[in-house]
């Protein structure tokens, strides 16, 4: 469960990211949220886990509050949230394999991801990773050789190696065409039916968001304007928030 109480951002003291939000999300959620850009859909993602810190308000993550842990006891927090970029953030010049494992770092000591120190469960897990994006035939093949949708499919199994309750994802199709995109959609749909992964992700394109996502949050100039299920949003709702 994720829950944000009252929460604000400003950035740099000066530029507001978002304004006294609350919002819940309950385990195996599947949640889009949109808006136009500088809405602050980013910066309400990386708020969940602490990526940016709050100037106001609480997150709690399973019904603990996480604004005030410290560094340790906030990693073990994020291991179990998967981050999944627009721009993928892979090793280009590693294999898909090294990629996946790093989804492994959160559960190891820094002596032990120096000396890249992986059991075989870690092993495990990445191949399982692995398949369920269908890449068990690139699995050696580094990451810079392969197409945009085939990086962000290592990063979804880079953030499923870590096992986590939460994926959280930032505009993950936007830098791939329509049909590439509706595939990785695919992919969260899959994982939210099959492993009951909470997903949060943010859309630029409504329509994707209206077909995959079950539920609607609208954001714009850093303030919810609407927090629906995907089947109570119509058109005209839409249009006011890119207005
Ligand atoms: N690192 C930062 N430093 C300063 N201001 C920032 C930073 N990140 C975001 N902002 C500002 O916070 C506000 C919300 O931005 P945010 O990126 O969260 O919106 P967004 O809806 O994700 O936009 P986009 O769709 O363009 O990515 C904007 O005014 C933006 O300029």
């Amino acid at each position: 469960m994720i829950k944000l109480e009252d929460v604000t951002v400003i950035y740099n003291n000066k530029t507001l990211g978002i304004k006294d939000i609350n919002l819940e999300i309950k385990k195996g959620e599947f949640v889009g949220i949109i808006g136009p850009s500088g809405g602050g859909k980013s910066t309400l993602l990386k708020t969940i886990n602490l990526l940016v810190k709050p100037v106001k308000g609480k997150v709690y993550i399973d019904g603990r509050e996480i604004t005030n842990l410290d560094t340790s006891s906030l990693r073990k927090v994020r291991r179990q949230i998967g981050f999944v970029f627009q721009d993928y953030n892979l090793v280009e010049r590693s294999s898909v394999l090294a990629n996946v494992l790093l989804g492994r770092l959160g559960y190891m000591s820094s002596l032990q991801s120096f000396f890249n120190l992986y059991k075989d469960s870690d092993y495990y897990l990445a191949l399982q990773g692995i398949k369920e994006v269908g890449l068990e035939d690139k699995i050696f093949a580094r990451a810079d050789r392969l197409s945009g949708g085939q990086k962000q499919r290592v990063a979804i199994a880079k953030a499923l190696c870590q096992q986590p309750g939460i994926i959280l994802a930032d505009e993950p199709v936007s830098n791939l065409d329509l049909k590439v995109g509706e595939n990785i959609m695919n992919y969260f749909k899959k994982i939210n039916e099959k492993q009951k992964i909470t997903i949060v992700i943010n859309l630029h394109d409504v329509n994707l968001a209206l077909k995959y996502c079950h539920r609607i949050v609208a954001l714009s100039k850093g303030q919810v304007l609407f927090d629906k299920k995907t089947g109570e949003v119509d058109e005209q709702l839409v249009q006011k928030v890119y207005l």
